[in-house]
Parts: structure tokens; C-alpha cells; sequence
């Protein structure tokens, strides 16, 4: 996962290092017993980030799953992010943040970052919003979704064709997200994807988180 906006070559996507697993946290957990099923996961296989996206906290119990998560994957160099909130990612040593078309002013949240925290934005299914996404610095774009998720309600769909495009078009790296697994993700990598994010996939797989790394990673591989 880039740390900073360079060019492609040098921070690792599909067109360096290949397409890589970006996990993002089940809508509900208990921070102290899901470090331990985090570790596992992230002992499985090649994972490039975590993104903790909980919703309706108050600060405080954001903060107390942060303290408890991030050194988890922090220890096994696994970049954590924080969705949402430029603000706590700052405050609380988090690697950066996640935010969608609707969680405050991007500049903002570009500048109080600095270049040294990464950045990345939902751009749904559209060319514009990933341009601008890409101008104010973002470390990534993310497009989505792709395929039908019982994760959240969506209102977006986009098409393998816009990663293609922008990988053609452009150096900062994709994101791509959405009802993806380890069955229908083979044409998002080789549209380019610099980087499959999931929920489901891996923490509803039938035979554990664990299971669900190592069936992404081999879905990619089989793809590459
Ligand atoms: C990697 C990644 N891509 C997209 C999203 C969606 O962000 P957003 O549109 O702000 O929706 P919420 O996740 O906040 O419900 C994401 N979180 N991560
Ligand atoms: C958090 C999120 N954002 C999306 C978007 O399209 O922007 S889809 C999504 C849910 C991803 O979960 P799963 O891998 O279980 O489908
Ligand atoms: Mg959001």
C-alpha cells in the first residue's frame, strides 16, 4: 500500500508488485477479541492494509478499537487506515484515511495528512470524481461496486472498464471494492486493480478469516 503520492513504479500496484488484498473490518466488532481473529487473517497471506470502517461510535470507543487494532497490523508492516475521519487518523497514529464523496473536504483532509499519511477516496463509478480524487493528491481511488454486497446499501455500480481506463490513464493506483471473492475477482486484476478491498469475502468465509486471505491471494495469483 503506497504511504505517499509517487509514481506507480515506486509505490507498488499491480503494475510493480501485482494486485494486493486491502481488508476492511466487519460493520460491528469487539475490538479485543477481534485483534486475535485480525492476526490470524493477517498471518494468512500478503495483505497490503486494513481499513477499521465502524460506524455511529462515539470518539472514545473509536479510539479504544484503534489503540487495540492498529499495532496489529502495524507490527506485520500492514498499513491501518481509518475510515471516515481524517481528524482521529491524525490524532491516534494511523496511517491514513478513508473517505467517501460525503466525509468532508478532501483538500482538507489532504493538507492536515501531510504526504507522509495516505489518502483515499471513494470515487464510485466515475471518471470525474476519480480526476479530481487523483488532483488533490489522493494516495489511491477507489471505484465501486462492483458486484452485489450485502456489506452496505449502494447506490454506485461500476464496470471493470473504468479500472482499464484509469490504469491506462494514470499513475496513482485503484481500488476496487464490492461484493468482490475469490470466485469473480479474476477480471478486476486483470483490469488492473492495484488493490481488491473486502469485507465479506474474507471475514464470512465458511472456513474463517484465515481461509478467506489465503483463497483471495490465490484468486489474485491465478489471475496476475
Ligand atoms: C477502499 C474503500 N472504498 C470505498 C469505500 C466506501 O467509502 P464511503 O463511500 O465513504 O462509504 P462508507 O465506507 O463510509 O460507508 C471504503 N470504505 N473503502
Ligand atoms: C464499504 C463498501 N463501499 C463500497 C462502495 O461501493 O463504495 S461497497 C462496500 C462494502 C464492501 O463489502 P463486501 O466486500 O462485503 O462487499
Ligand atoms: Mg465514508
Amino acid at each position: 500500500m503506497p504511504r505517499s503520492a509517487k509514481p506507480a513504479e515506486e509505490q507498488g500496484g499491480n503494475r510493480e508488485t501485482g494486485c494486493r488484498l486491502y481488508l476492511v473490518t466487519p460493520p460491528a466488532l469487539e475490538p479485543a477479541r477481534f485483534a486475535d481473529i485480525l492476526a490470524a487473517a493477517l498471518d494468512a497471506g500478503d495483505v497490503a492494509a486494513v481499513q477499521l470502517r465502524l460506524k455511529d461510535l462515539s470518539d472514545d470507543a473509536l479510539r479504544r478499537a484503534i489503540d487495540v487494532l492498529r499495532p496489529v497490523a502495524q507490527a506485520r508492516d500492514v498499513a491501518f487506515l481509518l475510515n471516515d475521519r481524517a481528524d482521529l487518523a491524525k490524532k491516534t497514529g494511523c496511517d491514513g484515511a478513508h473517505l467517501g464523496q460525503t466525509d468532508g473536504d478532501h483538500a482538507a483532509a489532504r493538507k492536515l495528512l501531510g504526504p507522509d499519511m495516505m489518502l483515499g477516496i471513494t470515487c464510485h463509478a466515475s471518471r470525474h470524481l476519480a480526476m479530481e480524487a487523483g488532483e488533490l493528491g489522493a494516495d489511491y481511488v477507489a471505484f465501486g461496486a462492483f458486484f452485489p454486497t450485502s456489506t452496505k446499501t449502494v447506490e454506485h455500480h461500476a464496470e471493470p472498464e473504468i479500472l482499464a481506463w484509469w490504469t491506462e490513464m494514470f499513475e496513482v493506483p485503484s481500488v476496487a471494492i464490492g461484493g468482490i471473492n475469490a470466485t469473480n475477482c479474476a477480471p478486476l486484476v486483470q483490469a488492473g486493480a492495484d488493490f481488491l478491498a473486502v469485507v465479506g469475502a474474507v471475514w464470512n468465509h465458511p472456513d474463517g478469516p484465515a481461509a478467506g486471505v489465503r483463497a483471495m491471494n490465490e484468486a489474485i495469483a491465478a489471475a496476475s
